[in-house]
Order: structure tokens, then sequence, then C-alpha cells
């Protein structure tokens, strides 16, 4: 399908096989990200971009490398294991002491774990310190990353009439309001580290930055911005979603929470990370919430370096490229007449992953472009989501009956749960924590 907004061309693909023509067969060609005329004018976006990098330059390589080496390798996740160890147990002792019996909005809960994950990892900094509940953190936070990828997403006037280039004053307020936030955020962290003394080095994402290669303030800020949108809006999303699933879904809940304890908790009823990796159906139950509820349903827009002939359509260089994932993983023809159930199972003992190769199942993108953060978010959710079954059992407020629980959807450019997810938290008796 394809739609004409001004001047500028829109081309979405809604089948495996195309989606396969714009990721793997014509992948360079389509590299190319669509960038709307509101973030190009945030100073510093060109020079430290990566999730937002209009093309697969060297700029985009440099930051993809530095990105494979502190957050994305095997190495650099399986270092990052007491950060996630320690978020994840802050966030069950805050829900012991704070929560019980008390009403929680879980994406708040998991969204301040996530996020102080993510700024552990980049700067060995919290940016929460209380389950998310205070107006001064979390809640702010979360409103400049909805603000930030409403705005990047957000056509302007310019992107439909790029004549008006010139006169776009709307456009060029709007990036300074951004650029304003961004610095807010992380300004004073950066600076702090930047005129710290090196014998205090921690290593980590934001010293390589500073020390290892002289970025300034600006262009760390930036990076920064993007990658804790990238690595924390997507898993919050997923996250939400799956405990959503298992409250409606009691069987479900009771059969992971049966496999966690027999597979992947050691002494003293303590969960172990990496002991999770051997709980089948969990994982079965976090690729399914990632297929009916794709949290990026259009994935980041690509845009075409060049004009390209797909299926003998004619789609010309600069057209937005949009790869529909929702209409893709929900599709009857590719995933049968059950295809809109929550189904674990369909998952077990089948070869379909998320590695970028099958076309149908699509929810981390494919190609050049595709998210270098998959296996950080698979760690995240399978943590945080197993802490929160394990240790608690919860209820809906009102005493209203789980398999009543709404999951309608709000689509958008992240496809979220509609209702903001309410529940309850008792501590489970058996499962006393450490
Ligand atoms: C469930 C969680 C996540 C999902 C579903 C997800 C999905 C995606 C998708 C669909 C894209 C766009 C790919 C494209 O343009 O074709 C993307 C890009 C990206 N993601 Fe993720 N992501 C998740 C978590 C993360 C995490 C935890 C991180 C980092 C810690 C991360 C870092 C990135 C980056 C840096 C990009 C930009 C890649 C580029 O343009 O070269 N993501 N992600």
């Amino acid at each position: 399908m394809s739609l004409r907004l001004g001047g500028q061309i829109v081309v979405v693909a809604s089948t495996p096989d195309v989606a396969k023509e714009i990721h793997k067969t014509n992948n360079r060609i389509f590299s190319g990200r669509f960038l709307p005329s509101v973030y190009y004018n945030v100073p510093g976006t060109m020079h430290a971009s990566l999730v937002m990098a209009r093309e697969c330059n060297d700029t985009w390589k440099f930051l993809r490398a530095i990105g494979q080496n502190c957050i994305f390798s095997s190495k650099a996740i399986d270092s990052a294991a007491g950060i996630r160890t320690e978020k994840v147990t802050e966030m069950v002792e805050f829900l012991r002491a704070n929560k019980d019996g008390k009403v929680v909005n879980i994406e708040d809960l998991v969204f301040a774990t996530f996020t102080n994950i993510i700024s552990n990892i980049m700067a060995s900094r919290n940016l929460f310190d209380d389950g998310g509940e205070s107006e001064s953190d979390a809640k702010v936070m979360r409103f400049l990353n909805e603000e930030i990828i409403d705005k990047a997403s957000t056509f302007g006037l310019t992107d439909v009439f790029p004549m008006l280039k010139g006169v776009d004053f709307w456009s060029k307020g709007r990036a300074m309001d951004m650029y304003r936030n961004i610095k807010s955020t992380w300004g004073d962290i950066i600076k702090e580290r930047s005129t710290a003394k090196n014998d205090n080095s921690t290593n980590d994402l934001l010293d390589v930055l500073i020390n290892g290669h002289g970025f300034p303030v600006d262009h760390i800020a930036i990076l920064f911005t993007e990658l804790l949108i990238a690595g924390t809006d997507s898993t919050t999303i997923t996250a939400v979603w799956l405990m959503a699933e298992l409250i409606k879904n009691q069987e479900i809940l009771h059969q992971v929470r049966k496999e966690i304890a027999n597979k992947a908790i050691i002494e003293g009823n303590k969960l172990n990370e990496s002991l999770l990796s051997e709980c089948q159906f969990f994982h079965a139950g976090i690729k399914e919430t990632l297929r009916l509820h794709i949290p990026g349903p259009f994935a980041v827009p690509h845009r075409a370096t060049e004009t390209c002939i797909v299926n003998n359509y004619t789609i010309p260089k600069d057209s937005i490229v949009l790869v529909n994932g929702w209409a893709i993983q929900t599709d009857p023809n590719n995933w049968g007449e059950d295809a809109i159930s929550f189904k674990p199972e369909r998952f077990l003992n089948s070869i379909i992953d998320s590695r970028g190769t099958c076309f149908e199942y699509i929810p981390f993108s494919a190609g050049s472009r595709m998210c270098p953060g998959q296996n950080v978010a698979l760690k995240g959710v399978q943590l945080v989501v197993a802490s929160l079954v394990h240790y608690f059992d919860w209820s809906l407020p009102y005493g209203k009956d789980p398999s009543k629980l709404d999951l309608s959807d709000r689509f958008g450019t992240t496809l979220k749960k509609d209702k903001p997810l309410y529940l309850i938290p008792r501590p489970r008796e058996n499962y006393i924590v450490g």
C-alpha cells in the first residue's frame, strides 16, 4: 500500500514477503531513516544519533560499535547481571515495604526499574528512587520520553511540503524545547563526571564516551536520550502486556509460576537470573506477548536511499517505508485462525524466532537497522516479570474478576494497553525475599 502526504510518499509493507524484500533483499537501499523536521532541527543530532541516524554512515557504525561493546554484546549483558539483580531486588523490596495490599500502577513501577537498569549501565546512576511514584521523577521522565517520541515522530509542515523549509519556525521552536529537555535530564550528570578526577573511573559507557573518545556534553546527552527511550519504552510496554495477559489467563500464570519455582529458584527462595533461561514455557509467553502486542507496530520509519523496484512497484528515493509488523504478526494467513488469541504454546518446539530471519515474526525488525538491544530487553523483561509473579500474588482493585480484565490497546507510534494496569500485590508467604 502507498499514500501521498503532500510531496511525501509513504509506502507500507504488510506481508512477510514484502518485509523480506525491504529488510533483506534490498536492505542497503532501505536502511535509511526518515527524520521528521523537528528532530532534524535538534542541535547535535547529526553527530550523535544512533536510533535516528539518517543513514548507515561512519558515525552510525561508530556509535553502534560503542553500543555493542558497552551494552549489547553477550559480554556486556553478562557484566550487567549484577545491576539487573540489584535494581529488581530494589523493586521487590519497595513493593514489600510500601505496597502490600495497595494499588500499584504496573507501568510506573516497571518503567522506573528499567530506567534505573539502563541509566546504571550507561552512567552508574539511578534516575529514580521510589518505584516511580513521585511526581518529580518517573512521571516527569515518562512524560519527557513520550513528548520526545511524539515530537520525533510527528509530521511537520515541511515534512509534507519541503519547499517551506526556510520559513519553518514551528519545527525549530519545538526542536529547541526538546533540546532543553534533553539537556536538563543529562547535562549535570555528564558535566559532573567530566570534571571528576579520573582515579574513581567507573568504566561505564559515560566514561568510554568522555575519556575514551572526548565526546562533547551535547552529543552524549542526545545519545543517552535515544538509548534511554529505546531501552525503556518497548520493554515497559512488553512487561505491562505480559503481566496483563498472565493476570487474565490464570492457568497460564499458574504454569509459569510452577516452571519458575521448579527451575529457577535457589537457596533462600531466591530467583536466579541465569537459571531463568531454562524456563521454556515462560519464554514462549514472552515471545507470544511480543507477537500479539508488538510494541512498535510500524517499527521506526525507514527511508529509501535510492529509487528501488519491489514486487513490480517503484518506490522513489526518499519515500518513507513502514513495515506493518502488527498486521503481519496478527494475520491468520501467517498464524492460523487463532492468530489473535494469547497462546504461548504456539512457540514451544517452534523454529520461529525474532533474530530477523523469520519475516512473519519481527518484533525487533530485521536488516541493518534491526534492534541491537534485543537480548538486553529479553533479559530485563524476563527478570522483572518473573520476580513480580514469583514473589507476589496479584489481584485487581475492587475484587474484580481477572478474566474480565480489559485488554484493549491504543494504536499509535507504540502499541500500549489503553487503560493503565492497576494491580494489588500481596507477598507470597512461601517465598519470602532473601
Ligand atoms: C521489548 C523491547 C524492545 C523492542 C520490541 C525493540 C524493538 C525495536 C525496533 C522495532 C527497532 C527499529 C528497527 C528498525 O528500524 O528496523 C529498534 C531499534 C533500536 N533499539 Fe530496540 N527494542 C527493544 C528494546 C531495546 C533495548 C533494551 C535497547 C537498548 C538498551 C534498544 C536499542 C535500540 C536501538 C539503539 C535501536 C536503533 C538501531 C538503529 O537504528 O541502528 N532496544 N528496536
